[in-house]
């Protein structure tokens, strides 16, 4: 698929506190100026979302939260609602394998959340991938596209171009073994590709953003760039830095220019 929007977002994930992620957010702000056609996005822990966006006001660079609850409000302790993040947040990260994995996300749960974000004008970056048994047993094909369609299965079609979606295999998050561009180019460009434009239409299979996530780091990073299935990248550990983070954006600043 041929988006021309290339986007870089950061998961700061479960680190940094509200002194440190303005710090971090003020640095890659004043670095991302050198980096024209990529849209970062840094991704802070949901307190600290209202300090980040004060420091980035007046910066290119975009805020995500890193899950939303698909209910508009309710008994939903320690949750946080769609509406709640209108105002401190354009993106939203959602179904990321670490909340799949440890916090009980199902396919449908992912699904219902990207409809209640983007019915709320927020921007969702749905996170599929498979495990590492999936795929040595030869299912991560078959894996990938049930994730997506029940991803895409609440959305409205009229909404959906502000969908984005990261392929982040499970055994490549966090274990330095990014997959090769191969690997990633046959599960973005084919099975994600080719399930977005048989739910949704060709139209939006071609406008979506594609993301590749795990172990990018700048020496990593333009092998995916390269790949012309692949719009950007999501990144976890070297997003922590602004200099390392701010390297892998560069990576992906001269694409489709
Ligand atoms: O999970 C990720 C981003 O959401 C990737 O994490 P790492 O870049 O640390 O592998």
């Amino acid at each position: 698929m041929t988006s021309s929007t290339n986007i870089v977002a950061g998961n700061w994930k479960m680190n940094t506190d509200v002194t440190s992620g303005v710090r971090l957010a003020s640095s890659v702000a004043a670095g991302a100026v050198a980096v024209p056609g990529v849209q970062i996005i840094v991704a802070p822990p949901f307190v600290s979302l209202a300090a980040v966006r004060d420091a980035l006001a007046g910066s290119s660079v975009g805020v995500a939260a890193q899950n939303v609850h698909a209910e508009d409000s309710g008994a939903f302790t320690g949750e946080i609602a769609p509406p709640m993040l209108v105002g401190l947040c354009d993106y939203v990260i959602i179904g990321h394998s670490e909340r799949r994995q440890f916090f009980g996300e199902t396919d449908e749960s992912v699904g219902r959340k990207a409809a209640a974000a983007l019915q709320h004008g927020l921007r969702p970056i749905v996170c599929v991938g498979e495990t590492l048994d999936e795929r040595e047993s030869g299912r991560a094909v078959e894996v990938i596209r049930r994730q997506v369609v029940a991803a895409l299965a609440d959305l409205d079609p009229e909404a959906a171009g502000s969908l984005a979606i990261a392929y982040e295999p499970v055994w490549a998050i966090g274990t330095g073994r990014a997959a090769t561009p191969d690997i990633a180019d046959q599960i973005m460009g084919g099975a994600i590709g080719s399930t977005i434009a048989a739910v949704l239409g060709t139209d939006v299979a071609s406008e979506t953003p594609l993301l590749y996530g795990g172990s990018v780091n700048p020496a990593n990073a333009a092998e995916f760039a390269a790949v012309p299935s692949i719009n950007g990248a999501l990144v976890g550990g070297a997003s922590l830095d602004a200099a390392t983070f701010l390297e892998v954006a560069a990576a992906f600043s001269s694409r489709n220019q």
